[in-house]
């Protein structure tokens, strides 16, 4: 049976912990359908507690398809979709990034739920990182609530209790890759011939910006110091083979791979998916994800915690300095500059491509 979530997080159905140890001056929370020898390592909070988050994170309903985000669970598999769905490239501003952390726990407050799909309903772009209009002559108020809603994808993302599968099936440049470096596990579209490759990484130097710190340390722990060094240095964008041979990627599926349509896909996936059921890189997602979400959760969840706490803490801890930075970075005169010239060439591209 597939139902489509649509209920806000009911503190009955579901435990709500925070790792104190973890993330001591923050609300970074796990939820958790917990058993009890993992329990003896977080503390419980409060009701009193969890109405106050719930007020805080009022949860809305993305199942319509003028959604930002659309997605579907299929609970015999203990799998769910996350598909991110702001056309034309799914750049991330402000109200999506917040969409894809109130879906993501929306699916984590499902306790048959143990692996979601990050994917994309337009079938050539993963995500294409952030807004850039976001950061052009921002207002004071909104540019640190934009950043803020930033982090907490990642954190959402990379601490979640689910398994997180990336299926990239376009490009993935700067913050569109760093949504995938924050899975689990990642499988790439190979392309359609050498013309259309998609690309993965961190770009931001062309773009005369730099990535933060906890951007740059998430290429390092995926495929090592030195080839993140230069990847980040040059602003590389991998195609999916050599995505592949650095280990940014940990899988790459062309067309020839598979075709045949998936059962279970047509259940799983929203409808704004449905022409993606016979999608190699879909399929091979939910293979990846089904296989996860076998492992028993609190064995898979402690072992994530054990290569990514430290990250995580390190992020709640200079999460603040990192958006004054952030904030002033962007707002520098010369950035403005750097910013609004790739703009331009970016809409001078585009009208060239449909002239
Ligand atoms: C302390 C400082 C910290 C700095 C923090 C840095 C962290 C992250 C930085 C970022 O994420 S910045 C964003 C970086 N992204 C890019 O450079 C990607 C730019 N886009 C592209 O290269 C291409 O669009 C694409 C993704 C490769 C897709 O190419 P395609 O040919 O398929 O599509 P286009 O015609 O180029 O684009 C379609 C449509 O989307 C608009 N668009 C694309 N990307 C963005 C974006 N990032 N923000 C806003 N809008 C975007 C593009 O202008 C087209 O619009 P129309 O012309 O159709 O109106």
């Amino acid at each position: 049976m597939s139902s489509t979530v649509d209920s806000p997080i009911s503190s009955s159905k579901i435990q709500i912990h925070q790792l104190d140890r973890l993330a001591p001056r923050s609300a970074f929370l796990l939820f958790y359908a917990g058993h009890p020898p993992h329990q003896t390592m977080i503390s419980s909070l409060s009701a009193r507690h969890i109405a106050r988050i719930a007020r805080q994170q009022p949860l809305r309903l993305f199942s319509s398809q003028d959604s930002l985000v659309v997605t579907n669970v299929h609970e015999e598999s203990g799998v769910a979709v996350l598909a991110m769905n702001r056309p034309p490239a799914n750049s991330l501003s402000l109200e999506l990034n917040e969409a894809i952390s109130t879906s993501l726990k929306q699916i984590e407050s499902n306790p048959k739920i143990q692996s979601v799909i990050l994917a994309s309903s337009n079938p050539t772009i993963f995500s294409a990182g952030l807004d850039i209009t976001e950061l052009i002559s921002p207002s004071d108020e909104r540019l640190p609530k934009f950043w803020n809603s930033l982090q907490q994808v990642y954190i959402d993302l990379y601490g979640s209790r689910l398994a997180t599968v990336a299926a990239i099936q376009g490009h993935a440049p700067a913050a569109g890759c760093m949504l995938a470096l924050a899975c689990d596990y990642r499988i790439m579209h190979g392309g359609h011939g050498e013309e259309h490759l998609p690309t993965i990484g961190f770009n931001e130097t062309q773009l005369g910006i730099a990535a933060p710190p906890w951007m740059g340390q998430l290429m390092v722990r995926t495929i090592g110091f030195r080839p993140a060094e230069r990847a980040l240095a040059l602003g590389t964008l991998f195609p999916p083979s050599e995505a592949l041979n650095a280990g940014v990627v940990d899988d790459v599926i062309t067309e020839q791979s598979s075709s045949e349509s998936n059962e279970v896909l047509k259940a799983l996936l929203p409808e704004a998916l449905q022409s993606q059921t016979s999608n190699p890189v879909m399929i091979k997602a939910y293979e990846e994800a089904a296989c996860y979400a076998k492992i028993p959760p609190q064995a898979r969840v402690a072992s994530k915690l054990v290569t990514r706490s430290e990250s995580l803490k390190e992020m709640q801890m200079t999460r603040e300095d990192d958006t004054q930075h952030f904030c002033g970075f962007i707002t520098h005169e010369v950035v403005q500059k750097n910013l609004m010239k790739y703009v331009e060439k970016m809409k001078q591209r585009g009208k060239a491509k449909k002239s």
